[in-house]
């Protein structure tokens, strides 16, 4: 980077910087790093820490972070989508998989959890919103006026069980997900849900592709 004077990062972050969130929905101030539940949220954390240390100590630098928080979807193309090899940790391919008969039946991590039906809640934001989300942070970036290190959430602003998404994608899909329930899946947390005001506000940008082009 130094050998090209590249001195202007996008940073892609996680809303698992967050931890178990004090307060919902999850706004940029909220403490980052206090309670990360797994060592990814742990990295992307120091990784936001040692940003910020760079922009401060060298202010010819300017970064981005941003915290995406559950990506979901593939685009309509179906060129680009999510297949994961081998078994998928993350809910959303688990489901697809499930549906075209990959795999027999979906294991529900917990329905315990203090949620309106026990499952836990995720705010997920389809992939081509979150593309989006970069082409502005990037037009920020680039501004004469940007400075420093600024960090804006990536989500929709509202929650959904693992039920809800279940119901949701048998819709889209017309077909039966057949799920289990089983214990929790250790580092999992209850709720986690953005606050996504100040990318509207700051970068023009809003999530706009709903639950259903998610499944689709
Ligand atoms: O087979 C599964 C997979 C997930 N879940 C549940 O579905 C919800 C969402 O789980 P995901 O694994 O899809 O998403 P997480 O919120 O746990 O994961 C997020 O945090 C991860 C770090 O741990 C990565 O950043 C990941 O990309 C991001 O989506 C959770 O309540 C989880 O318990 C199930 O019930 N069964």
């Amino acid at each position: 980077m130094s050998k090209h004077n590249v001195k202007k990062l996008l940073y892609s972050s996680s809303a698992t910087v967050y931890g178990t969130p004090q307060k919902l929905p999850l706004t940029e101030t909220h403490p980052t790093g206090i309670g990360c539940t797994n060592p990814y949220g742990k990295s992307k954390y120091f990784v936001e820490e040692i940003l910020k240390d760079l922009v401060t100590s060298d202010k010819s630098w300017s970064v981005i972070s941003l915290r995406y928080f559950n990506p979901v979807g593939a685009h309509e193309s179906g060129l680009i989508g999510e297949d994961p090899q081998g078994v998928p940790n993350n809910l959303m391919p688990y489901i697809a998989q499930v549906a075209v008969g990959r795999r027999p039946d979906l294991k529900v991590y917990g329905n315990d959890y203090d949620t309106p039906d026990g499952t836990g809640v995720r705010d997920y934001i389809h992939i081509q919103d979150l593309a989006v989300g970069h082409l502005d942070a990037a037009k920020k970036l680039l501004s004469p006026s940007f400075s420093g290190f600024k960090a804006y959430n990536l989500g929709t602003g509202s929650g959904l069980s693992v039920l809800q998404l279940v119901k949701a994608f048998e819709e889209a899909s017309g077909r039966k997900i057949p799920y289990e329930i089983v214990g929790r899946r250790e580092g999992d947390i209850a709720y986690c849900y953005s606050d996504a005001s100040l990318a509207k506000q700051e970068l023009g940008w809003e999530a706009k592709k709903g639950l259903k082009e998610m499944c689709e």
